[in-house]
């Protein structure tokens, strides 16, 4: 296996940029507003947000370090070969698979062994030591933060593999079609700063610049797996038919483009548009549900057994945080899904699942009705928990205050009496 080369390492971060208001962007802003490959030159001088304050988080401490990267890749080398066991391979298969007991690099054979059992090295014209490259590539361009980091990418595409099991895609599916959308779900969050769309725009950042505000992480994402792939060596496209090539590409921008959030209703309502009428001999009805099933893979934290999710809860409410303390310490107001002064876990909880993630699955398993049990059913459960946290909340408090009432009731009485 060779490595490459990180991509644009402190290139862009060396201009410094007006923008209309007169803030600086470039050098002088803050660190977390470069992500990888955009990193300020190392001046030795700590860099400082526009508060003054060191900005946070540094990307030279988010970066997957070349030792850590190493220590993986030579794991990978020493244990890679059949090293994955046929209970393992089936374990990948489920809903229910957990990220937690694993190692990065047993990930990076997990996701190996994936491409391998849906047969697309030989599909595909690539061999193993191409997808061994790509693969450790994408996993260097994953950062140290909290949520959107390498166990993430991992998880995501391990649900989007499961889904494609469970509900027998080959039959409906292309492999080029699965090939993309496997792809795309390793590589939808790469390179990711643990900083939202959100902060990119109001701190005016070089992504938020560079890509006018329409979805600059995502857009981000996307030019670092076309940057990834425009390596011969790790280019697991190279083998593709000038004319696959192109519906690969498309393919997956479109579904990484589709992980944006903010996206969310648009691809609901077309969605709805259709009736309920799905014709799966329709490209277009077909390329519409991947998105579905990828987004479905990216929000299925609780989807997963009780203990993985809860995890993955506290670790995406680790970097919302991150983010709003920044962004405060930047006259930046943060927003409230986001906010820890705002933010109680079981509420926030109930309103992602009851307004998102049960919506999204229920509108899939009315076209894969075998979600139902493995997924939706996880999900139903965790939203039937928190309401209960939420429920009992409530009811403590409204205890606390009725005894508070009748305490100051008492009190007054006495003092009447008195
Ligand atoms: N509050 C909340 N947000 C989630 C949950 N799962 C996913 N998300 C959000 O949905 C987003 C999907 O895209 P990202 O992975 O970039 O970031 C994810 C989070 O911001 C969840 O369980 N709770
Ligand atoms: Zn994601």
């Amino acid at each position: 296996m060779s490595s490459t080369a990180r991509l644009d390492d402190g290139s862009a971060a060396t201009e410094t940029t007006v923008v209309p208001n007169g803030e600086l962007v470039g050098s002088s802003a803050p660190a977390s507003a470069l992500t990888n490959g955009e990193h300020s030159p190392n001046t030795g001088r700590p860099l400082l947000g526009c508060c003054g304050r060191p900005a946070c988080p540094d990307p030279a401490k988010i970066r997957t370090s070349d030792a850590d990267s190493l220590a993986v890749l030579e794991r990978v080398r020493r244990f890679g070969a059949n090293n994955v066991s046929l209970d393992e391979r089936e374990a990948l298969r489920k809903t229910t698979f957990s990220n937690w007991e694993h190692s990065e690099y047993q990930l990076f054979l997990y996701l190996r062994q994936m491409y391998i059992d849906l047969r697309f090295p030989e599909q595909f014209n690539f061999d193993l030591e191409t997808l061994e490259n790509f693969l450790y590539d994408v996993f260097r361009h994953y950062n140290r933060v909290p949520f959107h980091n390498f166990h993430h990418c991992f998880m995501v595409a391990q649900m989007s593999y499961a889904l494609t099991w469970i509900n027998s895609l080959s039959e409906i599916y292309s492999p080029l079609e699965l090939f993309c959308l496997l792809t795309a779900a390793i590589c939808h969050d790469l390179d990711h700063p643990g900083l939202s769309n959100h902060y990119q725009r109001k701190a005016k950042t070089v992504l938020a610049l560079r890509y006018s505000d329409a979805s600059p992480l995502e857009n981000h994402h996307l030019a670092t797996t076309f940057r990834i792939l425009s390596n011969p060596s790790c280019n697991i496209f190279r083998g593709l038919s000038p004319s696959d090539y192109l519906k690969a590409r498309e393919a997956v921008v479109r579904l990484i483009l589709a992980t944006d959030m903010s996206r969310h209703h648009e691809i609901i309502e077309e969605f709805s548009a259709l009736s309920g009428q799905v014709d799966f001999g329709n490209a277009g009805h077909r390329e519409l549900l991947l998105r579905l099933l990828i987004k479905t893979s990216d929000v299925s934290n609780e989807a997963r057994p009780f203990p993985t999710a809860d995890r993955w809860i506290d670790c995406l409410l680790a970097e919302f945080f991150n983010e709003a303390r920044l962004e405060r310490s930047m006259g930046i107001e943060p927003l409230p899904t986001m906010d820890p002064e705002v933010v109680r876990k079981p509420q926030s909880q109930c309103h992602f699942i009851s307004t998102i993630a049960l919506p999204l699955a229920t509108i899939l398993a009315g076209v894969f009705p075998r979600i139902r049990d493995c997924y939706i059913g996880p999900i139903q459960k965790q939203l039937d928990f928190y309401s209960s946290v939420v429920r009992a909340e409530t009811r403590d408090s409204k205890t606390a205050a009725e005894k508070l009432n009748n305490g100051d009731e008492e009190a007054t009485t006495q003092e009447t009496t008195l």
